[in-house]
Formats: structure tokens, sequence, C-alpha cells
């Protein structure tokens, strides 16, 4: 039978999802997610044998060296260091960015612990006490398309990406005023093939835009003929 386009439509690949739940705000991810029509199940992932069952990953906000350390005494350390080197789709937000980041500064004594993958430096809590929390409207590649859709980034004790060490890694936004002491143009998002790092909380917004964009990533990522779970 000869196949049409819209045959190839009707047939879009159901992608399952998983966000890290060891602490944070894993359940406004899983809520995003179910709502995006590719996703067919958005699952919290809290053993390594769950990293099997999923295509792409999210490891949320929180506070990365509480999570870094459940996930090591919960054996997750490794197998999502494997999920990463598997080139499976990760977005990190905030302390997931950082745990994602293959160096951080400003870290707890003793060092942290991190999963890493992403070719880039994080500087944790860049923004100190003084600005804990604020929002700020981005400019965001491949997401944004014009002053007047602007994304409303929301930053808890956030970081920012203070180096970029490979040319892989793209940078998708960049802070558009000062903050405190910090200057507008500071890295805050960036993209290393389907690996994605935001040092802000997009789960925390009513806007899924984002969220769609690495749905997108990872039907492009499984289009390109990379094995998934059927
Ligand atoms: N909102 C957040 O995820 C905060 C991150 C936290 N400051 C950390 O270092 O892990």
């Amino acid at each position: 039978m000869v196949r049409t386009c819209n045959d190839f439509q009707q047939v879009q690949p159901q992608f399952k999802f998983g966000v890290l739940a060891l602490q944070g705000a894993f359940q406004e991810h899983i809520h995003m997610l179910q709502n995006i029509s590719q996703v067919s199940s958005a699952i919290p992932i809290r053993k390594a044998e769950q990293l099997e069952t999923i295509d792409a990953l999210i490891i949320p906000g929180g506070e990365s060296t509480t999570m870094a350390l459940i996930a090591e005494r919960s054996g997750l350390m490794e197998p999502l260091r494997k999920f990463v080197r598997d080139e499976k789709p990760t977005w990190g937000t905030c302390a997931g960015m950082i745990l994602l980041a293959n160096e951080a500064n400003k870290v707890k004594k003793g060092g942290q612990d991190l999963i890493g993958g992403l070719n880039i430096t994080v500087n944790r809590n860049q923004f100190g006490s003084q600005i804990d929390s604020f929002e700020s409207l981005l400019h965001i590649n491949h997401i944004t398309t014009s002053s007047d859709d602007l994304f409303p980034a929301i930053f808890i004790r956030a970081p920012i990406i203070s180096s970029i060490n490979s040319s892989n890694v793209e940078v998708l936004a960049r802070l558009e005023h000062d903050i405190g002491e910090t200057d507008a143009s500071s890295i805050v998002a960036v993209r290393q093939g389907s690996l994605l790092g935001t040092a802000f909380h997009p789960e925390l917004t009513n806007d899924d835009r984002i969220h769609k964009y690495f749905v997108q990533l990872t039907q492009d990522h499984y289009n390109t003929g990379k094995g998934r779970n059927e």
C-alpha cells in the first residue's frame, strides 16, 4: 500500500517521560508533561529500574546537594550517569541543571557529586540571599519569536552558567537585565544535543513552551533512529 503524508502524521510516536522524584518540584513537571499530546506517560522516577522504562528524563529544581545525596543512597547516581551517557534526552531545571553540569562552583565543602554530561561550568546560588528569587522575561532561542512573547522565567536561589566548555553547547537564553551584581547577558539556558539546561523553573509558570520544546527534541532524537521503549 502506498502511504501518504497523512498516514505518517497519524502514527506519531508517543513518548514515555520520567521526572526524578527524590526531592524538589517534580510534581509540577509531571502535570505539565501530561498535557502535551506526544507524551504517553509521565512518571516519577525513584528507582534505577524505572530509568529503563522511559525515553526522556527531567531533573527538577530543589536542592542539588540533597538530591545527589539521596540519588547516591538509592543507587541512582551511576544509572543516571549512564542514562545521560547513552544520549537519552535529559533536561535539568535549576538544581537539575547543576547536577547535569560537568563542573560546579560555589559547591559545599568537600565538593559535590554531579551527574555531568553538559559541558558547562555553573555557579551555584549566583544571586545570593539578597535576591533569593525573582521573575524575568527572557528571549529564548527556538522558543520565543518576538518581544511580545518573551518567556516568564522564575529564578529561585538560581545558578548561572559561568562558562561554556565546548562548541557543542548552544546558548539558548541570557539575562536581559542586570540582577544585583549579576550582569545582563549572563547565560541562563543551554542545549547540547538532546541535553537541556535551564537555570530557572518553567514548571512553576503556566507557559509550557519549553516543555513542548523538550518533547520536540525527544521526538527528533528518536526519529533519527535511536532505539526507544515500545
Ligand atoms: N531552585 C533551585 O533548584 C535552587 C538550586 C539550589 N540553590 C542548589 O544549589 O541546588
